[in-house]
C-alpha cells in the first residue's frame, strides 16, 4: 500500500460490505493483475481491522460490492466468551464468505482477461506533472485551443485516464455489468462530476483530471458514491484471538489473490504477445476512411482500416476510426451529439455513433446522405459521391472536439489524422484551410495513405465549388493531364496538403513516382518524395488465421495450425471441393482467385490462360464482383467447363476464407498491386501464391528457389499470358512431383510474421516525424 500513498484519489471502503476492489484500468490500459494485487482483498481486510480502509487510487476504479453483512456481524462482537464463540462462528463464516468472494474474483479476472477489449494497455509508470495538458472537450464546445505537442494528451494513460485520476466510461460500465450480473456496482467518487464553480477551487492537478461523462440515468442507477459518512463505527478488534484470525484471513486472502492474479496472467498469456509500447511517442490517432471491416468492406482498404488501428492501440496510442454510418451497426450507440455542416450551400446535420472494440474507438458519422448505402457505398453520380465525402471529411475533422469517446474527447493536441485514399484526401486540405491557416489545430498533423492511386476523385474544375474552400485553394486541386486536360483532382490536393504520405509497400512507393505507375500524379509524388514512405500492410492474425478462422468451423472445414497443416488442409480442400460441386480428389491441384473484377487484378490474363488451364488436370475457383462484363465472363467459364471451373460472382467473406484455406494455389496476376492482402492471407494458410511481381506482390512473395529450398511462391515479371502460364506450370510441377519442397514452401509461408505489429511501429515513426515537422 505504500506505493499508493502518492496517488491522488482517496477512496474509503465501506466496512459494512464485502468489498472487492478491482482496478479496472481505463480502456486504454490492460488489466494489470499485479496492480490488482497491490489493492487486494487482504489490504481491505487489514483496513477493516482498523475500522476503515483508505485507498488512494490512481485510475478509474469500480468497486464491485457484494452486499453481504459479515463484517457488520464482526462489528457486533463484544468480547465475552459467548461472544467469542459467536465471533469464531462469524469469523468462520467470514472466511467461507471470503473464499466465495475470491472465487468470484477469480472468475471476474478470467472474464476480464478474456475480454481484453474492455481493458487496455499496461499502466504508465509516469505521473503527469502539474500543467500537463489533458485533452478534454465537452461536446458543447466548438473549438479548443492548441496545446504544445510535446505535452500531448495521449501520453500512455491518455485523456481517458492520467495518473491524476480515472474516467469510467459509460459503455465500459455497461459492458462489465452485462458480464457480471447479480453484483451491484459502486463507482468511486473521483471528483469528476463537479460543477464549474467547484472546479475553480481545485488544484491544477485536480483540474487536469479528466471528467466522468455518464448520463444522468447511469449516474443515478449504476453509481453509488462511497461517502465517508456511510462508514460504520470502528470494528472491534481488540482481542488477540481476533487479531490472529484476521491475520489468517489476510494470509488466506493474499495467497488467493496471488493465485487469482497468476491465473489471469496465464489466461492473457494464451493470446498474442503484446508488442512493445510506444512510450514517449504515444499519440492520439484518428483514422478516417470510407470503409472499415467488419462493418463495411469492398476490398483491402476495409481490411486495413479494420486492423491497423488495433495494432496502433496495442502500442499504447489512443486510437479512433471514423467511418460513415451506412447502416445500423448494432454495436454503435448514439452519443447524442449533433452538428451541422454546409455542403453545396445546404446545412446538413450529422450525428455521431460510437463503439469501443479491441482498444479502439469506432465513431460512425450518421447522415441521411450515408444511410442505406451499405450494399454499394460508392453508389451515385460523381457529384453525389463528392458531396458525401465533403460532408464526411468536414465532420471527421471536428470529431476530436465534439465526440466524447468513453467520456473524453481526443482534443487537438498531440493528434494525427490518418486519411485513406482519395475519398478522405479532402481532410488534410480542410485541416489546413479551415483551421491551421487560422491558428487553430496548429499541432494537429495529417498523414495520407495511398492504397490505390488509380482512383483519384477526378472531375471538371468546376467541381471545386462543392469543396467550400477559399478560392485560392483551387490551385491545389488543378491538374493538367494529357488525357483529361486541366481537371479537378482531389487526391492531388490531399497529397500536397498532407504532412506525410504513406503507401502500402516499398515497391509501390517507387512505382507511383513513375509515369506508368503514378496515373498522372507521379509529378506531385516525386516533388513530395521527402514525405513519402512505403510500409507493407500486415494482416489481422485473428481473422485471417487458420487456427481461429470462424468460417472453417462447419460444413466439413476445420481449423488447423502448422502442426496439423497436412491433415487440416486436406480436410478443408475436400470440404471446398464438395461445396463447389467438384470431384473430391486430394491429388488434383485446386487453384483459387479472389478479388475485385477490374483491370487492376489481371483477370484478363487468367481469362486468356483458361484454354491451357482446362487442358490440365486441375480445378479452378474464381470469386469476385466488379465490372459486369468480367462477371459475365466468370459465369461463362463455369458453364463451359463445369468439371473444372467455378465462377462465383458475389462478395462473400465466408467463401474468401474457405477458398484461402482449401485451395492449394492462389493466383494474383495483378497488373499493378499497391500491396495486396490475399497473397498474405494465402501464405498464412499454407496456400502457395503465383503472382505478377509488381508493387507489394514483389515485396512480399520471394520467388521459390529449388536449389536453396527458399522462397514463398512463384512470380512472373511482366503481365503476359504466357508468363502466367509458365509460372503456373512450374508451380504445378512442384505440387505434383516435389512434395517436400511444396511442404517447405507452405511452412515458410506460415511461419512468417505477417502481423500488423511491425507495420504499426513504422506508422508510428511516420506519425512522430509529422508531429515534429513544421
Ligand atoms: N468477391 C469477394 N468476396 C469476398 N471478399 C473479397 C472479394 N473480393 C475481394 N475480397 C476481399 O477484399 C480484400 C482485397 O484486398 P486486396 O488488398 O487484395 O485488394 P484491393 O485492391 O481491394 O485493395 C487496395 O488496398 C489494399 C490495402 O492497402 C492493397 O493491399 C491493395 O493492393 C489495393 O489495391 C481481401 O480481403 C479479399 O479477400
Amino acid at each position: 500500500m505504500a506505493s499508493m500513498g502518492s496517488l491522488p484519489f482517496l477512496v474509503e471502503a465501506n466496512a459494512d460490505s464485502t468489498v472487492m476492489m478491482m482496478m479496472l484500468h481505463n480502456r486504454n490500459h490492460k488489466f494489470s493483475s499485479s496492480k490488482f494485487s497491490t489493492l487486494n482483498a487482504s489490504s481491505l481486510v487489514r483496513g477493516w481491522g482498523r475500522g476503515r480502509v483508505k485507498h488512494r487510487c490512481s485510475r478509474g476504479l469500480l468497486c464491485l460490492v457484494e452486499k453481504n453483512k459479515h463484517i457488520s456481524a464482526l462489528g457486533k462482537s463484544s468480547g465475552t466468551s459467548e461472544d467469542k464463540d459467536d465471533s469464531d462462528e462469524v469469523l468462520q463464516a467470514t472466511i467461507e464468505k471470503s473464499k466465495k468472494v475470491l472465487a468470484l474474483q477469480r472468475e471476474l479476472l478470467q472474464q476480464i482477461s478474456e475480454r481484453k477489449k474492455l481493458v487496455s494497455s499496461i499502466n504508465s509508470e509516469t505521473t503527469p506533472e502539474i500543467g500537463d495538458s489533458i485533452s478534454y472537450e465537452h461536446s458543447d464546445k466548438s473549438l479548443s485551443s492548441d496545446s504544445n505537442p510535446q505535452k500531448g494528451s495521449a501520453r500512455r494513460g491518455s485523456a481517458f485516464e492520467n495518473e491524476n485520476g480515472g474516467v469510467v466510461s459509460s459503455n465500459y460500465v455497461e459492458s462489465i455489468e452485462k458480464e457480471i450480473p447479480d453484483v451491484s456496482f459502486v463507482g468511486i467518487d473521483l471528483g469528476l462530476d463537479k460543477s464549474e464553480e467547484e472546479d475553480d477551487n481545485l488544484s491544477p492537478v485536480e483540474k487536469a483530471s479528466p471528467r466522468l461523462y455518464v448520463d444522468e440515468q447511469l449516474n443515478s442507477k449504476r453509481y453509488e458514491i462511497i461517502k465517508p459518512d456511510t462508514l460504520p463505527s470502528d470494528i472491534p478488534c481488540s482481542t488477540e484471538t481476533f487479531s490472529r484470525k484476521i491475520e489468517i484471513l489476510e494470509a488466506l486472502s493474499e495467497s488467493s489473490t496471488k493465485e487469482v492474479a497468476n491465473e489471469a496472467d496465464n489466461v492473457e498469456g494464451e493470446g498474442e504477445k503484446p508488442p512493445p509500447l510506444a512510450g514517449a511517442n504515444v499519440m492520439n490517432v484518428i483514422l478516417v476512411a470510407a470503409e472499415c471491416a467488419p462493418f463495411v468492406k469492398t476490398g483491402g482498404l476495409g481490411d486495413v482500416v479494420g486492423s491497423l488501428p488495433k495494432a496502433l492501440a496495442r502500442r499504447g496510442h489512443r486510437v479512433m476510426v471514423v467511418v460513415p454510418r451506412y447502416s445500423h451497426y448494432a454495436e454503435a450507440q448514439d452519443l447524442g451529439v449533433r452538428k451541422r455542416y454546409k455542403v453545396d450551400g445546404q446545412d446538413m446535420e450529422v450525428t455521431y455513433f460510437h463503439s469501443y472494440i479491441d482498444g479502439v474507438d469506432f465513431v460512425f458519422i450518421d447522415s441521411p446522405n450515408f444511410r442505406h448505402l451499405q450494399d454499394n457505398i460508392y453508389r451515385g453520380s460523381r457529384e453525389d459521391i463528392l458531396k458525401r465525402m465533403v460532408l464526411f471529411c468536414k465532420a471527421a475533422a471536428e470529431v476530436p472536439w465534439h465526440v466524447p469517446c468513453g467520456g473524453v474527447c481526443y482534443g487537438d493536441g498531440n493528434l494525427a489524422f490518418i486519411a485513406n485514399d482519395w475519398h478522405t484526401a479532402l481532410l488534410p486540405v480542410y485541416l489546413k484551410a479551415y483551421y491551421r491557416d487560422h491558428g487553430i489545430m496548429k499541432y494537429t498533423r495529417s498523414v495520407l495513405v495511398i492504397h490505390n492511386i488509380a482512383h483519384q476523385g477526378r472531375g471538371p474544375v468546376d467541381d471545386f465549388r462543392y469543396t467550400d474552400l477559399p478560392e485560392h485553394y483551387i490551385d491545389l486541386f488543378k491538374l493538367y493531364d494529357p488525357v483529361g486536360g486541366e481537371h479537378f483532382n482531389i487526391f492531388a490536393a490531399g497529397l500536397k496538403a498532407a504532412d506525410r504520405i504513406v503507401t502500402v509497400s516499398h515497391g509501390y512507393a517507387w512505382e507511383i513516382k513513375t509515369s506508368e505507375g503514378g496515373w498522372g500524379l507521379h509529378g506531385i509524388i516525386y516533388e513530395n518524395d521527402w514525405k513519402l514512405r512505403g510500409i507493407v500492410n500486415g494482416i489481422d492474425t485473428k481473422d485471417w488465421n487458420p487456427k481461429f478462422d470462424v468460417h472453417l468451423k462447419s460444413d466439413g472445414y476445420t481449423n488447423y495450425t502448422l502442426e496439423t497443416l497436412q491433415s487440416g488442409k486436406r480436410r478443408c480442400k475436400a470440404a471446398l471441393q464438395k461445396e463447389l460441386g467438384f470431384p473430391v480428389r486430394e491429388d488434383v491441384p485446386l487453384l483459387g482467385f479472389i478479388g475485385r473484377l477490374d483491370q487492376q487484378k489481371g483477370i484478363d490474363l487468367i481469362a486468356e490462360s483458361i484454354p491451357w488451364i482446362v487442358s490440365q488436370d486441375v480445378q479452378l475457383v474464381m470469386l469476385g464482383t466488379g465490372r459486369p462484363d468480367l462477371e459475365d465472363m466468370l459465369r461463362q467459364f463455369e458453364s463451359q467447363h463445369r468439371d473444372k471451373v467455378r465462377g462465383w460472382v458475389g462478395f462473400s467473406v465466408k467463401m474468401a476464407h474457405r477458398i484461402t484455406a482449401g485451395a492449394d494455389i492462389l493466383l494474383m496476376p495483378s497488373r499493378f498491386e499497391p500491396c495486396g492482402l490475399n497473397q498474405l492471407y494465402a501464405m498464412n494458410y499454407g496456400t502457395i501464391p503465383v503472382v505478377h511481381a509488381v508493387g507489394g506482390l514483389r515485396d512480399t512473395v520471394k520467388p521459390f528457389n529449388p536449389f536453396e529450398e527458399s522462397g514463398l511462391g512463384w512470380t512472373f515479371d511482366s503481365a503476359e499470358t504466357n508468363k502466367l502460364i509458365n509460372a503456373i506450370g512450374n508451380c504445378l510441377l512442384t505440387f505434383r512431383q516435389y512434395k517436400q519442397s511444396w511442404e517447405g514452401l507452405q511452412r515458410r509461408g506460415m511461419t512468417q510474421d505477417l502481423s500488423w505489429d511491425n507495420a504499426a511501429q513504422q506508422y508510428e515513426e511516420v506519425l512522430v516525424a509529422a508531429k515534429y515537422q513544421w
